[in-house]
């Protein structure tokens, strides 16, 4: 058995883990700790992967405190910046364990994995790309961590086949053209109604592909939570791995 805590497990994921952890025949909650409770109660001797799912404020100092009391973790809070991440490779480092792990994915549901992988694949063939973000009005980052994920594989796949600038005939203030992340217009939308999806808009003269991901419920990031718990408890990817892809084989 798995032994597996959830810190944040009061909010909307954490009590989607709870249950879906509860119904997986391989794992056991030795955990679930929300707001003040403190990490204290969770150790290598009680857990062996945790999973976080609190808020960008908090995230990276519950990685750091829970790597540094030797525990493995499968971590779906947003908000990350490269500084954070170096942070976290830099305490994996100095972990009392070998060969400890932490996963990062700023999205789980499969249908969001593949239309960030196939953005990257088809960023190179179109002269312009934006992202359209779509969530629940409750959600406090924007944009959202899948949609700086997206932009970020689209400018690194325009960067690399040579592509420049996309045309943007844009004058004076252009606050309704959304955030520029890599050199890709990102636009956020909050609606009551909408839980979590994303639009990618690709197009060249006469033509557009749309790659459209929509998470209607909670229940589709609960298989890729799971697959990431085994695959940190198996131990095959001791470090820091960002991103679901890197355990699918795309
Ligand atoms: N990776 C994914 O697939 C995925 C999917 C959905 C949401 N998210 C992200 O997960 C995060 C949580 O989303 P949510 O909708 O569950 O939010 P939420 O607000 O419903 O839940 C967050 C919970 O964390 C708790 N919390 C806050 N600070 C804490 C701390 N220091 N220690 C322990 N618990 C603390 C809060 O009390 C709350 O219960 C967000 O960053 C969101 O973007 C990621
Ligand atoms: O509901 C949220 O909050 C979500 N956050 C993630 C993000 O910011 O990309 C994933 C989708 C749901």
């Amino acid at each position: 058995m798995i032994r597996v805590a959830v810190v944040g497990a009061a909010g909307r994921m954490g009590t989607s883990v709870v249950q879906a952890l509860e119904e997986a025949d391989d794992m056991t909650l030795s955990l679930a700790v929300d707001g003040r409770d403190g990490l204290e109660g969770i150790t290598s001797d009680n857990t062996d992967v945790a999973v976080e799912f609190t808020v960008p404020q908090a995230s990276l100092d519950n990685v750091l405190t829970l790597v540094g009391r030797g525990v493995d973790l499968v971590v779906g809070t947003t908000g990350w910046t490269d500084e954070g991440l170096d942070q976290v490779r830099q305490a994996l480092e100095q972990a009392p364990r070998e060969h400890q792990s932490v996963f990062i994915a700023p999205n789980f549901a499969i249908s969001a994995v593949l239309a960030d992988h196939f953005a990257a694949k088809a960023a190179e063939y179109f002269t312009s790309a934006e992202v359209i973000e779509l969530h629940h009005p409750d959600k406090v980052d924007a944009p959202s961590g899948t949609a700086i994920h997206t932009a970020q594989a689209i400018g690194k796949a325009r960067r690399q086949a040579g592509l420049g600038p996309m045309p943007d005939g844009t004058q004076g203030a252009a606050d309704s053209r959304g955030q520029v992340i890599d050199g890709v217009h990102v636009h956020a939308v909050r609606l009551q109604g909408l839980n979590a999806h994303e639009e990618v808009l690709l197009g060249n003269s006469g033509e557009q592909l749309s790659i459209r991901a929509d998470s209607f419920d909670r229940s589709s990031f609960m298989p890729g939570v799971l697959l990431a718990v085994r695959t940190i408890a198996s131990g095959s990817h001791p470090g820091l791995t960002v991103g679901l892809d890197r355990f699918l084989d795309l």
